[in-house]
């Protein structure tokens, strides 16, 4: 078993396949594993696109289209988001770089026994689990005392000075999408946005899938929500793969140029007393190119509670979770293999059935 909060470490398949390989290793073989080819794309609904700066005009319309998005999709791909190309550009360049370093330079940033920041993979808690089709680094990037000296501050420049930058923006970013959802939900200025006041965490996690010989019976990231309140994910290379699960169907999120995909995390979903939802996802890999993602989440500090809003809690819509302590909520998520919805459910309130 791995230790509280840490994963077990595992071998590179970056470096795997550097060999020319056409079987995957037994480990990374996923039994039973739903369709991963989704057929007939073009029939299935498209995730939402949403403008944010018509959003921030309050154009009416966009308002309601924001509204539905994080009711009924809990994802969105967001355009006109203001974060400087030039800065979104450096940032793929930067980590592409950063993922074709040297091998050796590499494991200066390697996860250790007690850390499950850097290199490696997450969610590891057994020898015998199944792997994922991927390379992780992971880094912890506010609060600022939450980072380690050999992991930011080492990374080479320029890529550190833009990461830096990179994640500034997309922090306030996602206090400005906060701030809106406190408009459609029509609660008061600041009833969500004050929780993440003092009390933000933002990790980010550098996702690269190498391409795959065998990619139907693989998974490159397995199924899961995210534990925090809202991802800001970059599709860094332009290459598919992410999926949602939508009414019992996986649809591909397609990389738009342009556009960050916004999804809300359990932690949100919580907040909002489920109202805005925390939706099921997972990323699937390909025969022929590396795919490159960037997400960055955004979520509670550990210190803190986190239950529904006062204000969205009424007669007809009783708090649907327990107000728990985010250190709990955090520990048990991270101590088990990444499990669909599992983490959510287990804080729900069960409300007697009537017989
Ligand atoms: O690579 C992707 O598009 C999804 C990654 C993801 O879901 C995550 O890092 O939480
Ligand atoms: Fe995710």
């Amino acid at each position: 078993m791995a230790m509280h909060g840490t994963s077990l470490l595992v071998p590179s398949v970056q470096e795997l396949v550097k060999q020319p390989i056409t079987k995957v290793p037994e480990q990374y073989l996923q039994p039973n594993q739903d369709l991963v080819v989704v057929c007939n794309t073009t029939s299935l609904p498209k995730v939402p696109v949403i403008n944010l700066h018509k959003l921030l005009s309050n154009d009416t319309i966009e308002l309601e289209n924001f509204d539905h998005a994080c009711r009924e999709w809990g994802f969105f791909q967001l355009i006109n988001h203001g974060v400087n190309t030039l800065l979104v550009e450096n940032m793929k360049k930067g980590v592409e770089q950063f993922f074709n370093l040297p091998i050796d330079e590499k494991k200066k940033y390697w996860q250790t026994p007690n850390d499950m920041q850097g290199f490696g993979q997450l969610f590891v808690v057994s020898d015998e689990q199944k792997l994922e089709w991927q390379d992780m680094f992971y880094i912890n990037t506010l609060p600022l005392d939450s980072r380690h000296p050999h992991l930011i501050p080492s990374i080479p420049k320029p890529f550190r000075d833009h990461l830096e930058t990179y994640c500034l923006e997309l922090k306030q970013l996602a206090f400005t999408i906060i701030g809106r959802m406190e408009k459609t939900l029509k609660i008061k200025t600041n009833e969500l946005v004050e929780f993440f006041e003092d009390a933000i965490h933002q990790g980010m996690r550098i996702n690269y899938y190498p391409p795959c010989p065998q990619p139907e019976h693989v998974i490159g990231v397995s199924p899961h929500s995210d534990m925090g309140a809202l991802t800001i994910l970059l599709q860094a290379n332009d290459v598919e793969g992410l999926q949602i699960r939508k009414d019992g169907q996986w649809i591909s999120v397609q990389p738009l140029p342009n556009a960050f995909v916004i999804n809300i995390g359990d932690m949100l979903e919580i907040l909002t007393n489920g109202i805005y939802r925390s939706i099921e996802h997972r990323g699937t890999v390909n025969s022929k190119k590396e795919r490159i993602s960037i997400a960055t989440f955004h979520r509670l500090q550990m210190s803190s509670v986190i239950g529904p809003t006062p204000s969205l809690i009424t007669a007809e819509r009783p708090a649907l979770f327990k107000t728990i302590s985010v250190a709990d909520y955090i520990n048990r998520y991270l101590s088990r293999q990444l499990d669909g919805k599992s983490n959510l459910d287990n804080v729900k309130i069960k409300v007697e059935m009537d017989k």
